[in-house]
């Protein structure tokens, strides 16, 4: 059986999700579920439910807040696709430890400019980066499997961290927007929302979605 988050909703997992006023409720010790195609359920980003908890009436903003968070972290986990593209078959490595300081560096140093947290900006990057290699290491695992599977045409890596870094900026702006959400004791109940609302509009697959997962785990705190 596939459920989708209409079925949360009919379930009661999900209650009333109509920014501004939020209304989770998160039950059985679960905040929430994102069910991917197959029926496989997958737990939330940082579900913080006690036994039974309800939470009720998050801050007025944060799902606004929290949305383009989860919606730019998708975004650049699209470019993963790309990334895999260029570089298989070429012998170079998915893990680029220079590009990564130079990512994390530059959103640092974005951060400071508009006033978002340099060390807590670095610590989303850093899952950001993660997130990304999941999707490469996937894909190139697929493509290895089965070579039909495997693109045609090689992307221009340049162009694509080129993309890359237009993403960063949009997400380093966000975090510092989404100050007051992200450390809102609210922020997962609000996030598991935007994550599923992402997963829909942006019509992410398994893989993607998993993915995502991996990338919003420091977006509270
Ligand atoms: C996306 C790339 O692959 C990896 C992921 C990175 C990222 O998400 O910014 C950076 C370097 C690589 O470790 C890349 O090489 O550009």
């Amino acid at each position: 059986m596939t459920l989708r988050p209409t079925s949360l909703l009919k379930r009661g997992i999900l209650v009333r999700l109509v920014p501004p006023a939020v209304r989770v409720l998160a039950a059985g010790g679960v905040a929430a579920a994102l069910l991917v195609g197959g029926g496989t359920a997958i737990a939330a980003p940082a579900a913080s439910a006690t036994s039974t908890a309800y939470v009720a009436s998050a801050p007025r903003g944060s799902y606004a807040q929290l949305h383009p968070l989860s919606a730019l972290s998708a975004q650049r986990l699209a470019t993963a696709d790309l990334v895999a593209a260029a570089k298989y078959g070429t012998g170079s490595p998915i893990d680029d430890p220079a590009r990564e300081q130079q990512v994390l560096d530059a959103v640092a140093r974005q951060a400071a400019e508009v006033g978002a947290d340099p060390a807590a900006t670095v610590r989303i990057f850093r899952d950001q980066i993660e997130a990304n290699k999941v999707v490469q290491r996937a894909l190139h695992r697929k493509w290895d499997a089965d070579p039909a599977s495997a693109p045609t045409e090689r992307p221009d890596l340049t162009k694509v961290r080129a993309e890359i870094n237009r993403i960063n900026g949009e997400l380093v702006r966000a975090i510092a927007a989404a100050t007051p959400a992200r450390t809102s004791p609210y922020c997962s109940a609000v996030l598991t929302a935007t994550t599923a609302h992402v997963r829909h509009e942006q019509r992410l697959d398994a893989l993607h979605t998993v993915a995502l997962l991996r990338a919003s785990r420091s977006l509270c705190g």
